[in-house]
């Protein structure tokens, strides 16, 4: 049962040496032997590796909080918030921050000609401070460890805004390289939260266990779809879940109540054992709302593993609800 779990582990991309400790420290700790019958081994090695893991990725270190007195302020009436482009290096990432701060009706700040990310870092968020802006994100671009230049400058654009906190963001896909990005990031520019994206994507995001061990550093939200609002608060013990392909039920319950879907006269005509073309186009619609089905089934215990979930191609799926959605509501009276 440990090496089954072990190898899930590793398949989920958790660093090797990482898992050869949990393993150990299970096996020293988990008397075996002298177990009593009654015991279920099974449910000990899970409960035991659960708790180990939920520990790694929960290092309890504290994130960037405003001051007391601040909370209650943005509490009641919401952050002022707004984006500096610091990414002066990828054509069109000036071009993608305005489209995102438009959708997200918040001001932006940057340049198509200045070629010195810490210039227009430290103007921009002058620029915004001076106009009492609570939370001033800076964008930087991407980098890799090997890339030395491009850390050097990582360095001078914290230096020229001097951050209240600097957030590393990871991709769940880069898999076994997020100990040593993790590692290098750390060392030059001292984050203190990390954002995990694309967990809604094939790869189980175990790298992400190495990233906040090698750190000790929380991971504060993760990214779970390609919209805005598709950063979701992280829990560690649902990231577990999802990692062992335990499923994750309170994040659904969670997701599912966000949605705040109407099923009141569904449900009436359930119980009635009646079934109208209504209640198929709002429960199709429903379907639409909730998101990729893939991401859906991720979510439920056992289903990631079922055999056609792997892989499943979600633009293909929903092409094929909505024609029956919008047949189902073309034969609806106006
Ligand atoms: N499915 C999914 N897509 C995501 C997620 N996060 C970001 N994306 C998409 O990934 C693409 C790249 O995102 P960017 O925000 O440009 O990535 P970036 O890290 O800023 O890129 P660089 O800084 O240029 O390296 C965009 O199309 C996003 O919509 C996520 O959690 N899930």
């Amino acid at each position: 049962m440990l090496n089954e779990i072990s190898g899930a582990l590793l398949e989920a991309d958790v660093n090797v040496k990482l898992v050869s400790r949990l393993k150990n420290s299970i096996s020293s700790t988990v008397n075996f032997k002298d177990l009593p019958p009654a015991v279920n081994k099974k449910r000990l090695i899970q409960k035991t590796v659960f708790d180990e893991l939920a520990r790694l990725v929960d290092p309890h270190a504290e994130p960037f909080k405003p001051q007391e007195g601040q909370v209650e302020r943005h509490h009641a009436r919401g952050f002022r918030a707004c984006l500096v482009c610091a990414d002066t290096f990828r054509a069109g990432a000036f071009d993608q921050l305005k489209q995102n701060a438009t959708k997200a009706k918040i001001p932006y700040y940057g340049s198509l000609t200045e070629t010195d990310p810490a210039k227009v870092a430290r103007e921009g968020v002058d620029k915004f401070k001076k106009e009492r802006f609570e939370v001033i994100i800076v964008d930087t671009s991407g980098r890799h460890r090997q890339e030395s230049a491009l850390f050097q400058e990582m360095m001078d654009i914290q230096e020229a805004v001097k951050p209240d906190e600097t957030i590393m963001v990871l991709d769940a896909s880069i898999g076994q390289q997020a100990e040593a990005q993790a590692k290098a990031f750390k060392e030059a520019a001292d984050f203190g939260a990390i954002i995990i994206t694309k967990t809604d994507g094939h790869a189980s995001g175990g790298g992400a266990i190495s990233a906040v061990a090698a750190t000790h550093t929380p991971i504060v939200f993760i990214g779970t779809g390609e919209h805005m609002l598709d950063l979701e608060r992280f829990a560690p013990q649902q990231f577990v879940n999802k990692l062992l392909g335990m499923g994750d039920m309170a994040g659904l319950v969670e997701h599912v109540q966000s949605l705040k879907l109407d099923q009141k006269e569904t449900i009436k005509h359930i119980t009635e054992g009646i079934f109208t073309i209504r209640d198929l186009r709002d429960q199709l619609s429903n379907i639409m709302k909730m998101g990729p089905l893939s991401k859906m089934a991720g979510m439920i215990p056992g289903m990631s593993n079922l055999p056609g979930m792997a892989g499943m191609d979600d633009d293909e799926s929903s092409a094929r609800l909505k024609p029956m959605a919008k047949c189902s509501s073309s034969s609806l009276p106006a």
